[in-house]
This record gives C-alpha cells, structure tokens and sequence, in this order.
C-alpha cells in the first residue's frame, strides 16, 4: 500500500506563495477528488511530487521515497499532467513502446493499454494528428503502462467525450478498489461527486479540507454548494455572476 505523503510543502514564486506548508496524506483504495480554484496550487502539488519542480521547503513522498529515487518511475507512479507531453512526431504505439522499454515494461503492456484507453485504432497515427481527447487517452495509457501503485491525474476528464468519462470514471473506481492511490484534480463537482470517496481540497496553497466526501458536503445541498461555501474567501479570479 502506498501513500502520497506531503509534508509542510511550501513553493514560492517570488512574491507568489503557490503552496504555503500544505501537509496532507493521500491514502491508498479510495479515489481522493483534488479541488481547489484557478491558482489554489494543485498542479503545483503534483508537479513537485513528480520532481518536476523544487521545493523551496518541505518535503513530498511516494511510499517513503522522493519520485526521483525511483529507477522506473512509472512502474509507482502513473501521472497525467499534461496531456501533449508525447513527442508529436512519434506514433501513440512508439510513445509507449519507448517509455515501456526504458522502464522495463514488456511490450505487450503497451497493446493492452491503447486496448484499456480505447486508442488500439490509432495507436500507429502520429501524436500530432491526435484530438485534444485522444492525447488525454494517451496520457491515461502512459500512467496506465507500468501498473503502478499510484495514479495522478490532472484534469483527466479535459476534451474527453461522454463514453471517455464513463470509462474513466468506471477505471478510477476499480483501480482504487484495487487498493491503489488515485488522485485526481478537477473543476468539475458534478464529475467529482460521482468519482471520488475522499477531497482533498486547497485554498491559496493551503489546506482547506480533508475529509470524506459524504463528510464535506454535510448539510449542504450538493458538493458544489459545500465547496463554494468553503472556497469563497479563496478564489483569486472570480467572474460577478459566477457563484450566483
Ligand atoms: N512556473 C511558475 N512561475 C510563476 N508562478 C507560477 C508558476 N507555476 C505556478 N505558478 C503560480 O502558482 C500558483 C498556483 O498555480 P497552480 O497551477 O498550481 O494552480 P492550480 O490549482 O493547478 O490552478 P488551475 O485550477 O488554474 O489549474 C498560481 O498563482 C500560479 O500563477
């Protein structure tokens, strides 16, 4: 069983505090819904518990160890963060092919996840033809290839078509029960509500809520009116009519 474990993470960008000592664990079997505003720090969160990014204090573990002590990283962990990070000249099978082989993956992972993400039609296509819903099914397949204990994913829902939410929504479920960590971020309450069993949710790089999802919304009406009524004093960018 392995935890994401997030300790006192803080991340300026100059006079920008994107994380202010965030401290929460993400636990394994459930489906943990990452919510917060436009700026509240999640991609932040993620990208320094992938290494992509220092610290300027704290610390941001998977199992115990920093994500670049792994050998084969995508064998612990899966993570969609962007989905046109594949090189667009390169085939969706070659994409895989390559990072399989270089974290020794056998080959027939990769047929199985273009199978998984509904991609085995275009898995010989060049990323650069693909949709911006078919990139995102090549990110999911890339996080999907090496098994991994824990998945992370942003906005994973982004430019996919009803059948690909259900799919993923139905996917997430079952890695979860599988005993794996997920951790999925989101504007979307609705998606979420029906996703997750655990929020973790951010405010201005700092930790609004941590809790059950039947918990958080409480006495509220639904999920979206508990986050709005928690978030109010949070978001930065805020339209007038928005939250009317
Ligand atoms: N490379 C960077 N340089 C400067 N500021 C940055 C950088 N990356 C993020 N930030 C700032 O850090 C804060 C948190 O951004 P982050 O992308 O983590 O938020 P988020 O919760 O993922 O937002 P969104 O929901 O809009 O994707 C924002 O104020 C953002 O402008």
């Amino acid at each position: 069983m392995t935890s994401i474990d997030i300790r006192e993470l803080t991340k300026a960008y100059g006079p920008v505090r994107a994380l202010d000592r965030l401290t929460v664990t993400v636990r394994p079997g459930r489906v943990t819904g990452f919510l917060g505003p436009n700026g509240a720090g999640k991609s932040t969160t993620m990208r320094l518990v992938l290494g992509l990014d220092r610290p300027t204090s704290g610390t941001a573990l998977v199992g115990g160890r920093p994500y670049t002590s792994f050998a084969e990283p995508l064998r612990h962990v899966g993570a969609v963060l962007d989905a046109a990070a594949a090189h667009p000249a390169r085939t969706a099978r070659d994409h895989l092919l390559t990072l399989a082989l270089s974290n020794r993956i056998p080959a027939r992972r990769v047929d199985e996840v273009l199978q998984e993400t509904g991609l085995a039609g275009a898995a010989r296509r060049r990323v650069r033809t693909f949709s911006l819903g078919m990139r995102q099914r090549l990110g999911l397949a890339t996080a999907l290839l090496g098994d991994p204990p824990v998945l992370m994913l942003d906005e994973p829902t982004n430019g996919l078509d009803p059948e690909g939410i259900v799919h993923l929504r139905r996917l997430t479920r079952r890695l979860a029960d599988e005993g794996r960590t997920v951790l999925i971020s989101s504007h979307l309450m609705s998606e979420i509500a029906l996703t997750a069993d655990h929020l973790v949710v951010l405010g201005r790089g700092r930790l609004l809520a941590d809790a059950p999802v039947k918990d958080f919304i409480g006495e509220d009406a639904s999920l979206e009116e508990a986050y709005f009524r928690l978030t109010a004093d949070s978001a930065e960018y805020t339209t007038r009519e928005g939250r009317s």
